[in-house]
């Protein structure tokens, strides 16, 4: 069909020529690394030889029928290998400021993938995987290609939340999988929240040990450092977030961090959001958050910030003496701008760069000029404006809460979003540096996160990748039903979008 080989998210530049190449057996298929040479790249090589020679048997049992005319086979040229060129030497890890871009040239006398940096080459190998189709006789192909491309945003984030369910790891190595295969960057674990904590704290083993659900549904450090390695491998950050003072019912573990509500003098036995009036729970979260800087090598983390109800802090005695004594008077935003500031500054203190939900922007919390402002409620041109003036950079999530589902071909709604579509200067526009997919758990775990997820987050996918121009939703479903089925024969469990459509090759 037309879009065959039509890779996804549309690159900056591409060209294909009417001219067509036969691959070489996978025995004799060569990636080669011209320049820079490193663990990175070597394990991409292996790994997209598999992925570019692994053929499933195709669904129809039926024997072939021959082709309907002889093919004029000219001596076809064969493609025996793809060259790689890296200038700079591999960085230990992916960063906001990574260079992803690349340049693939496709033809009868060589086939090169050039790229600055090593996160631009694993860009281009999917690229090139994408490239490559099998015609009727399941010979693999390639067409005479030349491509320019690098991302239009530079984070492209998808969330998971292992808290309201847990997800297994092997659904979290195939949501990175799936990541990769869509060009996205940047994997924000909402790791813990009300419902569990699954988070293996070493210097505060309760945490995990009270309000995991279980022993069985922990993330042992090896497990956290295993999601980073795989993460790493193709180019993905990942990014914790330890959301407070609200979403901590798990943390309740630690004595007296959380605020114990009232009924009038009597406490009800139940607890609110982190009690900001005392001092001992600061140093529980300088180390608390030492361990995390140290175990996670993004610079940001996400400090959440989300939803603060102040009617427990309201009930509470101690804390009404704390707003009196700190002339607050019934101004509960101003405790959370204490706590806040506390927290941040702990945070600074770490050299770490922050992420927050953007209430911490808009209860005119103080916060750093790096801090990045994510921004998921209410009409969001208008609070892009509102977080871009005051000079943050921003990434925006509020259309693209995936874990709302709806009968119907929702990628559309996800894929015509334009996230510059707000009244600001191009200095305000360039602080949008992307946006981020949220698949919050309520509803989701492992037996549904994948097809939950995708291909609708592929509509994202190209939103952030591919240039503004990119916008015809009928061009995009031809290419995405392709894309879909390339993941189907990658093995992500990727759900169909309205036909009439088929995968040559079924997930089973
Ligand atoms: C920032 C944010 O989204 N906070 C909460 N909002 C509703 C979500 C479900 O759609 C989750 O419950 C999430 O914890």
């Amino acid at each position: 069909s037309s879009t065959q080989g039509s890779p996804w998210p549309m690159p900056q530049s591409i060209t294909v020529m009417p001219v067509v190449y036969n691959l070489v057996g996978e025995s004799q298929f060569m990636f080669t690394a011209s320049k820079v040479q490193c663990d990175i790249l070597d394990s991409a090589f292996k790994r997209y030889l598999g992925i570019i020679f692994f053929n499933k048997p195709r669904a129809s049992k039926r024997p072939r029928h021959a082709p309907t005319h002889l093919r004029f086979r000219s001596a076809a040229t064969e493609l025996r290998g793809l060259n790689v060129a890296v200038e700079q030497p591999c960085p230990d890890y992916p960063q906001l400021e990574s260079d992803e871009s690349y340049s693939l040239t496709i033809s009868d006398t060589s086939a090169s993938l050039a790229a600055t940096s090593v996160w631009g080459a694993l860009r281009g190998l999917e690229t090139f995987s994408q490239l490559i189709y099998d015609n009727e006789d399941g010979q693999l192909v390639i067409n005479k290609t030349s491509i320019t491309d690098f991302p239009r945003f530079s984070f492209r984030g998808y969330l998971v939340d292992t808290s309201r369910h847990f997800l297994s790891m092997s659904s979290i190595f195939k949501s990175l999988d799936a990541m990769a295969y869509n060009k996205f960057n940047v994997f924000h674990w909402h790791i813990v929240d009300d419902q569990s904590f699954p988070y293996e704290s070493k210097a505060y083993p309760s945490l995990s040990r009270m309000n995991a659900y279980d022993q069985n549904h922990v993330y042992t450090r090896e497990n956290v450092k295993a999601v980073i390695e795989y993460a790493r491998l193709r180019g993905i950050r990942v990014m914790p977030e330890f959301d407070t003072p609200g979403h901590t019912q798990s943390w309740v573990s630690i004595p007296d961090l959380l605020t114990p509500c009232y009924s009038g003098t009597t406490p009800t036995g139940g607890y609110g959001p982190i009690n900001p009036t005392i001092d001992a729970n600061y140093d529980f979260l300088k180390i608390f958050f030492k361990e995390v800087v140290d175990l996670f090598p993004d610079h940001y983390v996400h400090m959440g910030g989300d939803e603060v109800s102040f009617s427990c802090w309201a009930s509470n005695p101690a804390i009404t003496d704390f707003m009196t004594q700190h002339q607050y008077g019934k101004n509960y935003s101003m405790l959370e701008q204490y706590y806040e500031q506390r927290l941040l500054d702990i945070m600074a203190d770490l050299q770490t760069g922050y992420t927050v939900w953007q209430e911490i922007i808009d209860n005119q919390v103080k916060v750093r000029s790096d801090t990045v402002v994510h921004v998921w409620k209410g009409p969001y041109p208008s609070e892009l404006a509102n977080v871009t003036a005051k000079g943050y950079k921003t990434i925006l999530s509020t259309p693209w809460y995936l874990n709302y589902i709806s009968y119907g071909d929702d990628w559309r709604k996800y894929y015509v979003v334009e996230p510059t579509l707000f009244n600001g200067t191009d200095a305000q526009k360039k602080l949008v540096i992307g946006g981020e997919v949220c698949m919050w758990g309520e509803y989701v775990d492992s037996t549904n996160v994948i097809q939950r997820t995708w291909p609708r987050a592929s509509a994202v996918g190209e939103r952030l990748w591919s240039s503004v121009n990119v916008t015809s939703l009928d061009d995009a479903s031809h290419r995405l039903v392709e894309q879909r089925c390339r993941m189907v024969k990658r093995g992500i469990q990727a759900e169909p979008i309205v036909g009439p459509n088929f995968c040559p090759y079924e997930y089973e």
